[in-house]
């Protein structure tokens, strides 16, 4: 079992791993691979859920794929992302919404993309009992202001992230996500930080990399830059799928071995 604690302590040691996961299959496969953090990300709305972005992403659908993948997990730390608008409208729904996550869901801590309106909110959360994984750099449920481009590419951004990164660090964040910056801020922030950052098109100086595992799988139908793909999952998926067509088709299948016949139900009239 990866606690906060070790994720947390794993700065400046080993790399961290950690992918998205949506669903029960595909988180078993990444636990049992030894990856040290799923995140049930808001990029279900992109990948599993077929819309655009992430923005109609509810509450209800990060908590019932996040208890999805905790039936699935047994060593790595579940972490689930606050769809937009789920928090930082008021406090008390913020903290109903992310005790959500932990009380029914079962996550072991929640990720919030944060801004100005998230410092407070994350030491009131991790306060209560719930750990906060801090996101800066492209906040996605940000797009219609910020759009999808690197963010942080002036001092005065760069700035702006750095010192973000360390109130997040100092109300009590165990973590930090950073997305689409450069690779020498995410090196500073990084440096700068005791709890391990772990980036997204952020360098290689980062304590951890994260990435959607639809990405890495080969399963999507377009990727951001900065993602590899290290499979080709839905090749291989088609391929089984027009195969099991064809063979249905062609009479093929079922075949003698998946059929099972009875003998006193000859002659039925
Ligand atoms: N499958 C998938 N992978 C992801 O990494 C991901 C999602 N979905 N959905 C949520 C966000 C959206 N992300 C994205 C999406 C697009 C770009 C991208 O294409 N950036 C280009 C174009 C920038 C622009 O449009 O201005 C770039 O060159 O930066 C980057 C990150 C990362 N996240
Ligand atoms: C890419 C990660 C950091 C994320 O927020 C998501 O998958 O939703
Ligand atoms: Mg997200």
């Amino acid at each position: 079992m990866t606690t906060v604690r070790d994720v947390r302590e794993k700065a400046g040691t080993e790399p961290i791993t950690m992918l998205t996961a949506y669903d029960a299959t595909t988180a078993a496969v990444v636990d049992e691979a030894g990856i040290d953090v799923v995140l049930v990300g808001d990029s279900m709305g992109n990948t599993a859920l077929g819309y655009d972005t992430t923005l109609p992403v509810t509450v209800e659908d990060v908590a019932s794929r996040t208890a999805a993948v905790g039936r699935a997990t047994t060593d790595a730390l579940v972490v689930a992302d606050m769809p937009f608008l789920s928090v930082g409208v008021d406090e008390a729904s913020s903290i109903e919404h992310c005790g959500r996550m932990l009380k029914e869901a079962n996550a072991d801590a929640v990720k919030l993309e944060s801004g100005p309106h998230t410092v407070e909110l994350t030491e009131r959360l991790v306060e209560l009992g719930i750990p906060v994984m801090a996101h800066l750099g492209l906040t996605p449920q940000r797009m219609k202001e910020t759009g999808y481009g690197r963010q942080g590419t002036n001092r005065d951004e760069a700035h702006g992230i750095l010192d973000l990164a360390r109130q997040h660090e100092q109300a009590g964040a165990f973590s930090l996500v950073l997305e689409h910056v450069p690779a020498n801020l995410a090196k500073q922030v990084t440096q700068a930080l005791s709890i391990p950052t772990i980036g997204i098109g952020a360098g290689a100086e980062c304590d951890g990399q994260v990435l959607v595992v639809d990405d890495v799988l080969g399963l999507s139908d377009r990727s951001p830059p900065f993602a590899r793909q290290f499979g080709n999952v839905r090749e291989e998926m088609t391929s089984a799928v027009e195969a099991y067509r064809d063979a249905v088709e062609s009479g093929e299948f079922p075949a003698d071995e998946h059929e099972h016949v009875q003998d006193e139900l000859e002659d039925l009239y």
